[in-house]
């Protein structure tokens, strides 16, 4: 489907020259769905150990673009490359954890059984057992689920379902996150614990995260954002940068002047003005 062209960062050649590659980088990344392009020649890098937020409306292509990246999506073009390997590569799979927005957890198990069983896929064998139960107990500490370890899944309110499909995600220390509206349904203490769990996972164990949201508040949590509209994307930049550049005094402010701005043009904000 894609690959790497020699000299482009990511390639083998260019590995651990001047700084470390880029955890993701894409090309031209055009995605169909259906008869619909539903993302347009999207141009990006994540680089590793940072938070890029992924913001905008519903429908622009997020989720989409974090299959790309995942490596669940068919029907992807252009060049994606995600941890020096073409996306959707084999080799990937361990190094992914992919948190989609419908939590991926077995109602009828318990927390600490639904961890068991993906911990026993993970590292099988008698002889990976402590390691499994220790995975097991800190994925469930890292989302706050330690006093509901031993309660069904199907007792668990929607917010903490979604936590175990994150703690399942953390069981294999991934070296990528992509995390599809983490927060959705959180009150705002458990909201401000899993970004600051976000910012132990980049800051203690170098993982890249890619999280996406409808919240703009939540912007201003994370080093990077991608805004996207309508399968593009409009601004890439730390939110600091977003505000001083336009002007204004937050993230929200920021798009809605991004968006203005290009409808006046009459252009895209990325494509070049005449
Ligand atoms: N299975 C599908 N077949 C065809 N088109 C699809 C399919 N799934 C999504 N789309 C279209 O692709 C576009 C992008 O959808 P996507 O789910 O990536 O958006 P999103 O930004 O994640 O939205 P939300 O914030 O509501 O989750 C939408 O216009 C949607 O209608």
């Amino acid at each position: 489907m894609m690959n790497n062209k020699p000299g482009e960062p990511g390639a083998p050649g260019n590995l651990g020259r001047d700084r470390p590659p880029p955890a993701v980088q894409a090309r031209d990344l055009t995605v169909v769905r259906g008869d619909r392009t539903v993302l347009t020649t999207l141009d990006f890098t994540l680089r590793p150990g940072t938070i890029t937020g992924l913001l905008g409306p519903s429908g622009c292509g997020k989720t989409t673009l974090m299959r790309a990246v995942a490596g669940t999506q068919a029907k992807v073009t252009g060049t994606l490359t995600v941890l020096g390997h073409p996306a959707g590569s084999p080799a990937l799979r361990p190094r992914i954890g992919y948190v989609t927005q419908a939590p991926s957890v077995y109602t009828d198990l318990t927390v600490r059984q639904n961890l068991d069983y993906f911990a026993a896929v993970l590292h099988p064998g008698r002889t990976h057992r402590d390691t499994r139960r220790a995975a097991v107990t800190r994925a469930i500490e890292e989302v706050d689920l330690t006093t509901h370890a031993d309660v069904l899944a199907a007792a668990l309110s929607g917010g903490q379902r979604s936590r175990v499909s994150l703690a399942v995600a953390l069981l294999s220390t991934p070296d990528l996150l992509v995390l599809d509206e983490p927060t959705v349904g959180l009150d705002p203490v458990l909201r401000r614990d899993l970004w600051d769990l976000f910012h132990r996972l980049a800051a203690d164990r170098g993982a890249t995260l890619l999280i996406s949201s409808h919240v703009m508040d939540e912007a201003e949590r994370c080093h990077r954002l991608l805004l996207m509209r309508e399968g593009r994307i409009l601004a890439e930049d730390t939110p600091e940068a977003l505000r001083t550049r336009t002007g204004t005094a937050t993230v929200e402010q920021a798009f809605l002047h991004l968006v203005d701005e290009a409808a006046a043009r009459g252009t895209h904000p990325e494509e070049p003005t005449p």
